[in-house]
């Protein structure tokens, strides 16, 4: 099992500190992690930090993996390249290997993540053909094709229909289930948070406000404190927790 920890985690931009001391107890894999807060918050600082692109003291402690084995799918990412998507899909497996051949194995990952994403149609489109949601999705294939087993994603399904959201969401829960991988999303959609992320860590003003099981972090007083509006939380006719927002806090 793959496990995540933040140690009174310090984050810069040059001079500029966003977090003095971001502490978040062992994450767990297996499950799906949520990341929120308000805009500017500090989620993909954060996420910056983990991944080793951002300075700053305090500790990220990996149990059962390393940075190498770490890969972050960033809120925007380019897609200029001329490249057909499994070129696209193959690149991202051989960076840092420092050679081209391709093994069979490698063949079976690419066409296994394609199948997994249900993108297989789109294999010999071109990256500048594609649509948002596409390249959302291929970023994504990108992301997972060499099977990491730390997962940071910034707002994954923010370009996709609510159909593709739920599908890739299974896709991530079934990937980090057989694998033991942590994978921490950032999400503005409580809502999903809270149907498929077990843990929640809330982040506000560049601090881990609250950190822990997703519906004892995510309380009305809690929303109200990051958000500044009135919400609770209701069963839908399924069973699963809604949160219902009912307007900006009085
Ligand atoms: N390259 C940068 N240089 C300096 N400050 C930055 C840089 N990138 C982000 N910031 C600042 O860091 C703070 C946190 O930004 P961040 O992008 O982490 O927020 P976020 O929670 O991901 O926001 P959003 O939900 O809007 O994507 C903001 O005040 C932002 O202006």
């Amino acid at each position: 099992m793959v496990t995540l920890e933040l140690d009174r985690v310090e984050a810069r931009y040059g001079r500029k500190t966003i977090y003095h001391s971001a502490t978040v107890p062992p994450i767990s894999g297996g499950t799906l992690t949520a990341l929120v807060g308000p805009n500017a918050a500090g989620k993909s600082t954060l996420f910056r930090r983990i991944a080793g692109q951002l300075g700053g003291g305090g500790r990220v402690i990996f149990g059962g993996a390393d940075l190498s084995d770490l890969r972050y799918m960033p809120q925007d990412t380019g897609m200029n390249a001329a490249l057909t998507v499994y070129e696209s899909i193959i690149l991202a497996l051989k960076q840092g290997q420092g050679g081209w051949s391709l093994r069979v194995a490698e063949l079976k990952a690419v066409q296994s993540v394609l199948t997994r994403l249900q993108i297989a149609d789109l294999a010999g489109r071109q990256l500048a053909e594609l649509s948002g949601g596409q390249r959302q999705l291929v970023s994504m294939a990108q992301t997972l094709v060499s099977r990491p087993k730390v997962l940071l994603m910034d707002e994954p399904t923010s370009a996709l229909d609510l159909f593709r959201q739920h599908e890739v969401i299974d896709a991530l829960r079934d990937y980090v289930a057989e694998t033991g991988a942590v994978a921490i999303l950032a999400l503005h959609d409580l809502n999903q948070v809270m149907r498929t992320c077990t843990t929640t860590i809330a982040v506000a003003g560049g601090q881990v406000v609250a950190s822990g099981p997703t519906l004892e972090v995510l309380t009305p007083s809690l929303i109200r404190q990051l958000y500044g509006v009135d919400a609770r939380v209701e069963a839908c006719s399924r069973g699963c927790p809604m949160m219902i927002v009912d307007g900006a806090a009085a």
